[in-house]
């Protein structure tokens, strides 16, 4: 290793993949290899079986000549059409496919969470597999013995820790596995696309860890999510049939990435593929019977909005419905607690909760907190966070009260009304954080900061870019003025 933390070295790695010609070839080839051994070996008996026996498949190269290094602290996504040797990669860092060829070096452990299934053994109690997992990835029965009340409040699977890993659900699964890997003070984490079956509630929570994660180790992980990889990741590497396309930095990878679809390159793929695959997995959609009316949406968004297509939009799936669920108060939280967040939800204007939003109406993110003891100069803030724990957009009372010495007293409660246009939002689950701390913004004690006070869930075909979509109030197209 160089003087740099490199923490995962890949150096002209190759995996051959066996094809075999028919299904017959594949049952005759162990045969025919095995009666040829029973000749003396050069003889023509025997050269001509082995002849016979390889000429029975094609080697199929899924990776040639593979190499580049991760240093410590850096997030590191793979990108790359189907069958371009993603997982291939992945798992051969986790050390679960042997490569054909050349080799890879990791500095310290590597844990890894790959396709559904693997890693544990489905006859096993979860409990049993937890303590069999860990220990193949090195920790001692005493450190799982210590950990082990954590690993299963992170998981959260209640009593079907001691049940048989077989009789769990995909989501069961991947919350005890990612529970694990959590918790093995592992150097390389590297994860497929398997934390897409977690609930909106347990991703965010993965999220959270993730983050602090990066700052220490190697996280490797696949998405076929462009923006996720250009938020999460420090790095980015394509992979095309098998060889490294372009590695750097995300945003130029990615947009090579893109524009190869734009211009062709991928010729098996349509645009309106590579534009689904380049925003985002869809949310399946909801039926319009199940939204809001249409009507009650033209006047939601207001007069001074002249966009041409309104009419367009408010009866077609390009509207940006958002479902709103109820506040959650049992939700993962932290702080002094002198102080609670003790309800966090959408309004309209006239204070009314709101169950279906549409994106570009005005709204309010309206946060209520009650204090357990007397406390002074409370702050309440909100933020949005998209499906990869990312904040989109947030605020807090601090600069609307500056200068006025308040004080909450012993069992009064006191409400923040944020009011705000709502952005169109991509498809997908989305929560909102509410949180209230005293101080001031640079010098304050956190009280109650709720990671997902509540969650919305956003369907839409809009064709709006960006992290969100800002409601526009015209557009306008014609010859120069
Ligand atoms: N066991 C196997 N035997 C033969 N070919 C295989 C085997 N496993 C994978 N392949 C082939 O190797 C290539 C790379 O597969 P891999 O699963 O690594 O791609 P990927 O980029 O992860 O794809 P996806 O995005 O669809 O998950 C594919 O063409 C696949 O068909």
């Amino acid at each position: 290793m160089s003087d740099k933390d490199v923490v995962v070295s890949v150096r002209n790695l190759s995996k051959a993949y066996r094809v075999w010609r028919s299904p017959l070839d594949r049952l005759k080839s162990p045969f025919l290899g095995a009666v040829g051994r029973r000749f003396p070996r050069n003889s023509y008996f025997s050269r001509e079986l082995q002849r016979r026996a390889s000429r029975a498949y094609d080697d199929f190269y899924a990776l040639q000549q593979v190499s580049f290094d991760i240093e410590r602290g850096t997030s590191f996504g793979i990108l790359g059409r189907n069958g371009s040797g993603k997982s291939t990669l992945l798992q051969i860092i986790a050390g679960t496919l042997t490569p054909s060829g050349g080799e890879v070096v990791t500095n310290g452990r590597v844990a890894a969470l790959l396709e559904l299934g693997s890693g544990f053994n489905p006859e096993f109690s979860g409990r049993e597999n937890v303590y069999m997992n860990a220990s193949i990835l090195g920790i001692s029965k005493k450190t799982i013995d210590e950990r082990f009340d954590e690993i299963a409040s992170f998981a959260d699977i209640g009593d079907f820790m001691e049940q048989p890993v077989k009789t769990y659900s995909s989501g069961m699964y991947v919350r005890l596995a990612f529970s694990v890997i959590v918790h093995v003070d592992a150097d390389v984490l590297i994860i497929d696309e398997a934390l897409a079956v977690g609930d909106v509630f347990f991703v965010q929570k993965c999220m959270r860890f993730l983050k602090k994660f990066r700052e220490r180790g190697v996280l490797l992980f696949v998405s076929h999510d462009l923006p996720s990889i250009n938020r999460l990741c420090d790095q980015a590497l394509w992979l095309d049939k098998g060889v490294v396309r372009q590695r750097g930095i995300p945003k130029d990878v990615t947009e090579s990435y893109f524009s190869e679809y734009y211009s062709g390159g991928d010729s098996e793929k349509s645009d309106s593929e590579a534009l689904k695959e380049a925003i985002g997995s869809g949310e399946e959609e909801k039926p319009v019977s199940q939204r809001k009316a249409p009507t009650e949406s033209m006047q939601i968004l207001g007069e001074e909005i002249h966009d041409q297509r309104l009419q367009y939009l408010n009866f077609s799936d390009h509207r940006n419905d958002i479902e709103v669920f109820a506040f959650r108060p049992d939700g993962d939280s932290f702080g002094a607690k002198r102080v609670e967040v003790v309800d966090a939800r959408l309004t309209d204007i006239e204070g009314r909760r709101l169950g279906w939003i549409v994106g570009g109406e005005k709204v309010e993110a309206r946060v209520v907190v009650e204090a357990n003891e007397t406390v002074q100069d409370p702050i309440i803030g909100f933020g949005l966070k998209d499906p990869s724990g990312q904040v989109l957009f947030g605020d807090n009372t601090f600069l609307t009260t500056k200068g006025q010495k308040s004080v909450l007293r012993k069992g009064q409660r006191l409400e923040a009304a944020f009011r705000f246009q709502m952005p169109i939002l991509r498809p997908g689950e989305y929560v909102m954080n509410a949180t209230v701390a005293t101080g001031s913004q640079t010098d304050h004690e956190m009280q109650h900061w709720m990671h997902d006070a509540c969650v919305l869930r956003s369907y839409t075909k809009s064709d709006t870019t960006g992290m969100i979509g800002i409601p526009m109030i015209s557009i306008e197209i014609g010859p120069l003025r």
